[in-house]
């Protein structure tokens, strides 16, 4: 494997954010806080700006509050206080227009349906013409290169591509913001690198798709984000907010570098506070 130069990451290093200057907020959280009934708070004060085509990613511990956050910003669940906008509006707007979509640790695909029946449910919920369902499918499964497996059931695919499968579907309503909640958590460590490649060479070819990324793994956060938001427990903080500076596409060798060392050592000190 090739390491990145030093000197060509110094001298890129502000090329992931020309993809960002000039763009609107697409998330914001002020002072979000989440009381559960029962009194457990999973989130307090919670402030995040997030512009259109950013890639977060979110670390910290389990009950943090992480999976809490994803839900505010979906629309799925009410903040007990502050304010939250998603895309000039609120989060159940933002969900109820497919302007948002979701994947989850897992796959969750029908069982008895095909992998082209599974991915174009969300077209099919909204009444898309048969015709424009297949066109758009063939559009994701080539995405995520699964183009020859159109026809297959979920249980002859591996863990791997089952998930290729969930990403197709989230992607086909061509969604501006895409909530991963640990997507590649199940998955073995080769498995979860050759999709993590995948996946940003997906968030490239779409200058203007916001990532919200969940995990666990700081080496996973650093290699795919722009900006990584570290939250600690008890309760359920953003702690600090720290930039990655380094130039897409990232190569495999990105891994290898002290630029990449260094950011991890940052975020696992930011976790210990
Ligand atoms: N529906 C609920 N009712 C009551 N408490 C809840 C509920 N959902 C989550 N909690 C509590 O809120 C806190 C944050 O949970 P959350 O699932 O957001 O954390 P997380 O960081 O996503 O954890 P993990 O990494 O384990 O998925 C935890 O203490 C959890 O027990």
């Amino acid at each position: 494997m090739m390491a990145i130069s030093q000197e060509k990451l110094i001298e890129a290093s502000a090329q992931p954010f020309s993809r960002l200057s000039d763009r609107q907020t697409l998330v914001e959280l002020q002072q979000v806080e989440k009381i559960y009934p029962g009194g457990t708070v999973a989130v307090q004060d919670a402030n995040l700006h997030i512009k259109e085509g950013e890639f977060v990613s979110f670390v910290g511990p389990s009950g943090c509050g992480k999976s809490t956050i994803f839900r505010l910003i979906a629309g799925l669940s009410e903040p007990s206080g502050g304010s939250l906008q998603v895309m000039g509006g609120t989060p159940e707007a933002a969900r109820k227009s497919s302007q948002l979509s979701f994947v989850f640790q897992d796959a969750t695909l029908m069982p008895w349906c095909s992998v082209i029946d599974n991915v174009t449910l969300p077209l099919q919920l909204r009444g898309v013409p048969k015709k424009t369902q297949r066109e758009e499918a063939h559009r994701v499964l080539e995405l995520v290169g699964l183009q020859d497996y159109h026809k297959s059931l979920p249980r002859q695919l591996s863990g791997g591509m089952k998930m290729r499968v969930s990403i197709a579907r989230s992607l086909i309503a061509h969604p501006g913001l895409l909530l991963m909640d640990e997507p590649f958590g199940a998955l073995d460590e080769i498995t979860r690198q050759t999709l993590q490649h995948e996946l940003l060479a997906i968030w490239q070819k779409n200058p203007k798709m916001t990532v919200l990324f969940v995990t666990h793994n700081v080496f996973e956060a650093v290699f795919l984000s722009t900006r990584i938001a570290v939250m600690t427990p008890r309760p359920g903080k953003i702690a600090q907010q720290i930039d990655v500076p380094v130039p897409f596409p990232r190569e495999e060798g990105f891994r290898t570098t002290s630029a990449f060392s260094e950011i991890v050592t940052r975020v696992n000190e930011a976790l210990k506070h």
